[in-house]
């Protein structure tokens, strides 16, 4: 995809993460949350179809158990995403409700991209809550999803599953919402003199050796996970949007085709 195609975009899919819903001090940023729910909602309404994969389940069930950092155990991890994974979904509910958009979970593990069965269903599913103008609200399955198993169920983090869902829904655009608003020539945390590129056509060494890991103290992923991401969507000939999720309305200037964040794309 190019640029220019950005504005022609049809199906949108946008990953949030952590950072953008859940302040350091652990409490969720409601006004984030809420103004997501306003622009995707207003998307879906002028025709749009849109699905929102969304992190948050861990970080908004710290709180819940009384931690401040996620905690070692993975059971204990497990059960901290069930618990936060149904605070998340209420707020979402309540906030897309007063918009009127109906919103439907899907909890996902990476096992399900591998099974062609599965996959029928799964794209079935996101196929019919297209059609009837429902915002799938996407994250991994925490509770089955863990590292050690013998087959293949983790995804790593949810840029990864982002970057699946785009290319299984055959969506034209992934937008991710991170806590930089794009991707620099080297991590702007340690390096101020970093600068903004705006356009990636193609994910080089070089380019994969000026991203460094995650900024933020809930997040998983860095910006390495995101240019896997986007190695991803480039072989399938789809574009992806960096850009901050400190104000999510500016995804109505993203798609309205404007020079925000980074393009990868051709
Ligand atoms: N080259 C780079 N350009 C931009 N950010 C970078 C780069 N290298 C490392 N980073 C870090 O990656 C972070 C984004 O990843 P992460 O914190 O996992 O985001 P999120 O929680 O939104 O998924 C940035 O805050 C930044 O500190
Ligand atoms: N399923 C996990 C996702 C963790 C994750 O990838 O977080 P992030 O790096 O903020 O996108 C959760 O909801 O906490």
């Amino acid at each position: 995809m190019v640029r220019e195609n950005v504005k022609k975009a049809k199906r949108v899919i946008v990953k949030v993460g952590t950072s953008s819903l859940v302040y350091s001090t652990g409490a969720m940023n409601l006004k984030a949350i809420d103004d997501l729910a306003f622009v995707l909602s207003d998307l879906v309404h002028k025709g749009y179809e849109v699905a929102l994969v969304s992190s948050g389940a861990m970080g908004a069930g710290l709180s819940k158990f009384g931690l401040d950092k996620r905690p070692k155990e993975i059971a204990m991890q497990q059960a901290v995403a069930s618990v936060g994974q149904m605070e998340l979904m209420n707020i979402y509910n309540a906030r897309f409700s007063s918009y009127n958009q109906v919103i439907g979970q899907v909890l996902l593990t990476q096992d399900v991209f591998e099974y062609p069965e599965s996959r029928k269903n799964v794209t079935n599913t996101f196929e019919m809550l297209f059609k009837e103008k429902i915002i799938p609200i996407i994250n991994e399955n925490d509770t089955v999803s863990v590292d050690e198993l013998d087959h293949e169920t983790k995804f790593g983090d949810n840029d990864k599953l982002a970057a699946l869902v785009t290319n299984l829904t055959d969506a034209d655009l992934l937008i991710m919402l991170s806590d930089i608003d794009g991707f620099y020539s080297d991590n702007p945390l340690t390096n101020k003199r970093a600068k903004l590129i705006s356009h990636v056509p193609k994910i080089t060494d070089e380019i994969m050796k000026q991203a460094g890991g995650s900024g933020s103290r809930f997040g998983t992923g860095g910006m390495l996970s995101k240019l896997e991401c986007a190695k991803l969507l480039l072989n399938n000939e789809k574009g992806m949007i960096l850009t901050s999720g400190v104000e999510p309305r500016v995804l109505f200037d993203v798609v309205a085709g404007e020079e925000i964040g980074t393009f990868f794309g051709k």
